[in-house]
């Protein structure tokens, strides 16, 4: 029979800790703990009693916190000899279950909500309470569980985030905390962060300015970072930098979770981003990935071309959808048949989003041969005043808007544009949903065989038009895809599939080469790399059904594919600074890898005690715990 074998831990005063260990024969050791870290905050925790990073010593941790702590529960998964060993026996039903079973079970409980919100609130317990467990679930299920943990259902757990706040999965940081945000830093309990994605909230999705309750978002692209790129979720750091809100709702709304007044802009707003982005490097070390997330556009520019040769950061708005584009682009171009430079585009939204992608594409006809005048001559770009014209006033075309205006008469309706213009790319980056209508789609499918529509805006709601109406109106020619997922289409008894174009299929795989090279800036080259990765791992069966990306759950491989690319490219350019270069790229981007699969709860070495070799038992010197005398 197994000893019943249990560990207790015995506090002895505020800095000093004391672990007993003992067993039904007795106690078998008694130490003090000296494995102590001190803070600055004068406290001295024990780094075996805390649970983070890779997790050095989980027999070392308190019995009930196997349960407790999301890194380490395993659920009914722990075997006899945990259970014992670690003090959790009996506190579980007496069953065991395989990861593999319990994830059967979790899909089913998923799926007995109906209301995503519930599904994502199931999904958020989860995570809280078996870390592994979550991420095997989702990773097995991308397909029917990333629009729940992201886009789009994310974006209505923005809305309601005061309603459905229940624990804290990343950090506050506020105007308030000016002049010492490496403190807050500080409190965020993991070491080994390699990568942040931070917003501040202002342009979340196409829902505009949703405050501290943007927090959502971050949180859902650093899951993504390991459901799709296997980035162990410890090196991850969801951040939202409140600096109030200007939506008048939220202010008054008594749910509202971030501070109640205006955005504070100007000099203050900029000096709170250069002194966080300051103390991440001091806390986490100068090549921590820094992903800007959901800034309102002005901002959004400002601080890639502040930031982009500072620090190793990106603007996934900017530059991940403006990848994603530009893979789809690339995959119907082996439809089409026409080279880049072939296509005329035409834009309908003219923000960061839209910006980033004429930009990447006019850098991307480039090298295919043409001038920069002649590649921006191709792209034509709509904000909500028309057609982007010279005769505008200069100082109201930021972000390089103004390489795209056109010698032309304002035309005010995109109808009017793609009459002229006659595309074979149209592009919605607008949060104006259904203003790809019939007639623009009519007339895209006119003037093409294959028109190419992109409906990027997000989430559903907020999408140009939906996959249906694309292909209903261009009589299921148009190769379509949209930022939020649609379910397959039947037109004329063909199923048609729809990609996504989301930057998802960019942002984890260029982490994970980031991380892997340990590159110190993000060039624009890496966008250019991962987009002709992603465009080249779709198959030809796969594009046949009408997808311009790779199914979604191919996006792991997705994922390690760019991240190989982009390993290639860095020591290439002598950008890696992760040296010897490793021989086999794929093999060293797979021991970046988080596993979800549980690993023994016992260290490798434990020896069961032969019944005649256990020892006697030890007199051991009483303790003080708490006044009272325990032996
Ligand atoms: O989050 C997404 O699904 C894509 C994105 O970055 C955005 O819409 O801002
Ligand atoms: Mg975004």
């Amino acid at each position: 029979m197994l000893p019943a074998v249990s560990r207790s831990l015995l506090s002895n005063g505020p800095t000093s800790r004391i672990v007993l260990t003992s067993c039904r024969h007795g106690i078998i050791g008694v130490a003090p703990c000296n494995n102590s870290t001190s803070f600055e905050n004068g406290l001295q925790r024990c780094k075996f009693h805390s649970v983070g990073g890779k997790i050095i010593s989980p027999s070392q941790v308190k019995g009930i916190d196997h349960l407790r702590d999301p890194r380490l529960n395993k659920g009914l998964a722990f075997t006899l000899e945990e259970r014992q060993l670690l003090g959790i026996h009996g506190l579980q039903p007496p069953r065991f279950k395989t990861q593999e079973e319990q994830i059967e079970i979790c899909q089913e409980s998923v799926r007995r909500y109906n209301d995503d919100l519930n599904k994502y609130l199931y999904l958020a317990e989860l995570q809280d309470r078996n870390e592994k467990l979550f991420f095997g679930l989702l990773m097995e299920n991308v397909e029917e569980l990333m629009p729940i943990v992201y886009t789009p259902t994310v974006g209505l757990a923005c809305q309601k985030f005061g309603l459905i706040y229940r624990r804290p999965r990343g950090l506050f940081i506020t105007i308030n905390d000016r002049g010492h945000i490496l403190d807050v830093l500080k409190n965020w309990p993991e070491e080994s962060v390699r990568c942040v994605c931070v917003t501040d909230g202002q342009r979340i999705l196409g829902l505009g300015d949703l405050g501290a309750q943007g927090m959502g978002i971050p949180v859902g692209k650093l899951a993504l970072y390991t459901a799709l790129a296997g980035i162990p979720p410890y090196q991850c750091l969801p951040v939202l930098l409140d600096v109030g809100t200007n939506n008048e709702n939220l202010l008054e709304d008594p749910l509202y979770v971030g501070l109640r007044h205006k955005r504070v802009t100007g000099v203050d707003y900029d000096e709170f981003v250069d002194e966080f982005m300051e103390a991440v490097v001091r806390r986490y070390g100068q090549n921590t990935l820094i992903q800007f997330e959901d800034f309102a556009s002005p901002n959004a520019f400002k601080f890639l071309n502040k930031y982009r040769n500072q620090y190793c950061t990106f603007n996934d708005d900017i530059q991940g959808t403006a990848s994603v584009v530009l893979a789809g682009v690339q995959a119907a171009q082996r439809v089409t048949g026409k080279t880049l430079p072939q296509n005329k585009f035409v834009f309908f939204g003219a923000g960061a989003a839209a910006l980033g992608i004429a930009s990447l594409i006019a850098q991307a006809m480039v090298m295919e041969g043409l001038s920069l005048q002649q590649a921006r001559d191709q792209i034509w770009m709509m904000d909500i005043d028309g057609l982007v014209t010279k005769d505008r006033d200069p100082k109201s075309l930021l972000g390089g808007l103004g390489h795209f205006a056109k010698d032309k008469p304002p035309l005010r309706t995109l109808i009017d544009v793609v009459n002229e213009v006659k595309p074979q790319v149209l592009i919605g980056a607008s949060t104006a949903a259904g203003t790809f209508t019939p007639e623009v789609l009519n007339s895209m499918a006119k003037t093409n065989e294959r028109p190419i529509i992109f409906a990027l805006s997000n989430p559903t709601s907020k999408a140009e038009c939906t996959a249906e109406q694309a292909f209903i109106h261009t009589q299921g020619r148009c190769l379509f895809s949209s930022g939020s997922p649609f379910p397959p289409v039947e037109y004329e008894g063909k199923i048609y599939k729809t990609g996504q174009g989301n930057n998802a299929y960019i942002f984890p795989g260029v982490a994970l080469g980031i991380l892997a090279t340990g590159m110190y800036h993000i060039k624009e080259e890496v966008f250019l790399i991962a987009a002709k990765a992603v465009a080249e791992t779709l198959t030809p069966a796969e594009l046949e059904s009408g997808t311009l990306y790779p199914p979604l759950k191919q996006i792991q491989n997705v994922s390690m594919h760019i991240a190989v690319k982009l390993c290639e490219y860095a020591y290439e350019k002598g950008l890696a600074s992760v040296y010897p270069e490793p021989q086999d790229k794929m093999a060293w981007v797979k021991t970046k890898i988080f596993s979800y699969k549980y690993e023994p709860s016992l260290p490798d070495t434990y020896q069961w005690p032969e019944a005649d070799t256990v020892k006697p038992k030890r007199e051991i010197k009483p303790v003080t715990v708490h006044g009272a005398t325990k032996a």
